[in-house]
């Protein structure tokens, strides 16, 4: 009796908000609820105010099986702690791409947990214990992350979709309400065009969105938001006008690229030492 009260109080907002955004950008329809997380998972987002970088723990709990993706080095005992405290395995730290703004936690963390293992594409050149390429998948319980090659911002740039969640892990390629830069490191306007409408809005509009930054406050978006309030990606902007816009961006270079990128393109790690500024 209840759950059927709150699910009608759920469909009427949820109505009533597609109604107020349809009328305003008239479009016919937007996907904006989104679905609960299913009670065996785990996960948290997790922020450094320097780098402006989220970092993800995704945990099956029936095993305690955790794997976090795009850690931040300055963070790793942070994300470390927060694992022991919760009580997970972590079995894998995964990379989204070479990052360019700040050095990796992954080899530090590899020196502070036992048997964890690092997972990077194999088209980003970089050193790992595990290269992914486009379908593979990654186990970790229950759990299963897909690897979608989208490259653009980096050659290397993958998405790791959780198809049973219903979330999208997009690294740099898309952030919300934006995108990565094309302007170094292999980047390229069509590849990240082409990437986002093929990889990443063919996800069900429901699908959240997790990026690897935001530099506007925000969290978390959908597949649906994005397509029609993303000013650069979003589905009324053509390839020739984004390659315009991401032309234009005249964006000053990451401070630290010249110690992050060969850094990152060693996992974070120097004959089993950490990498440090
Ligand atoms: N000011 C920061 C770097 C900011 C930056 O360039 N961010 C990248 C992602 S990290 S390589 C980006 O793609 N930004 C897109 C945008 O539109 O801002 C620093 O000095 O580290």
């Amino acid at each position: 009796m209840i759950g059927g009260t709150l699910k009608k109080v759920q469909w009427t907002i949820t109505f009533a908000l597609a109604h107020c955004v349809s009328s305003a950008r008239n479009y016919s329809s937007v996907h904006i609820l989104e679905n609960a997380f299913s009670n065996g998972f785990l996960f948290r987002q997790l922020f450094d105010s320097i780098s402006y970088t989220h970092t993800y723990i995704l945990a099956d709990k029936l095993s305690k099986e955790c794997v976090i993706i795009d850690p931040v080095l300055e963070q790793a005992d942070r994300d470390v702690t927060l694992i022991n405290q919760l009580g997970l395995t972590l079995k894998y730290v995964i990379n989204t791409h070479v990052h360019a703004d700040h050095i990796t936690g992954t080899g530090k963390i590899k020196t502070m947990v036992n048997n964890v293992q690092s997972i990077i594409s194999k088209e980003s050149g970089a050193q790992a214990d595990i290269h992914v390429t486009h379908g593979d998948t990654i186990d970790f319980g229950d759990q299963q992350l897909e690897v979608r090659a989208t490259p653009g911002h980096t050659d290397g740039c993958v998405t790791y979709v959780n198809q049973g969640e219903g979330m999208a892990f997009t690294g740099d390629t898309l952030l919300i309400r934006g995108c990565g830069r094309t302007d170094f490191q292999q980047g390229d306007s069509h590849k990240l065009f082409q990437s986002v409408r093929k990889e990443i809005f063919s996800l069900p509009d429901h699908f959240r969105v997790y990026p690897a930054h935001d530099y506007h406050g925000f969290s978390h978006s959908t597949v649906g938001e994005e397509k029609l309030y993303n000013p650069r990606l979003g589905e009324q902007i053509s390839e020739e006008k984004f390659v315009e816009i991401m032309n234009n961006l005249k964006l000053s270079l990451p401070k630290k690229i010249d110690v992050a990128v060969p850094a990152n393109m060693k996992c974070g790690l120097q004959d089993g030492v950490p990498i440090e500024p």
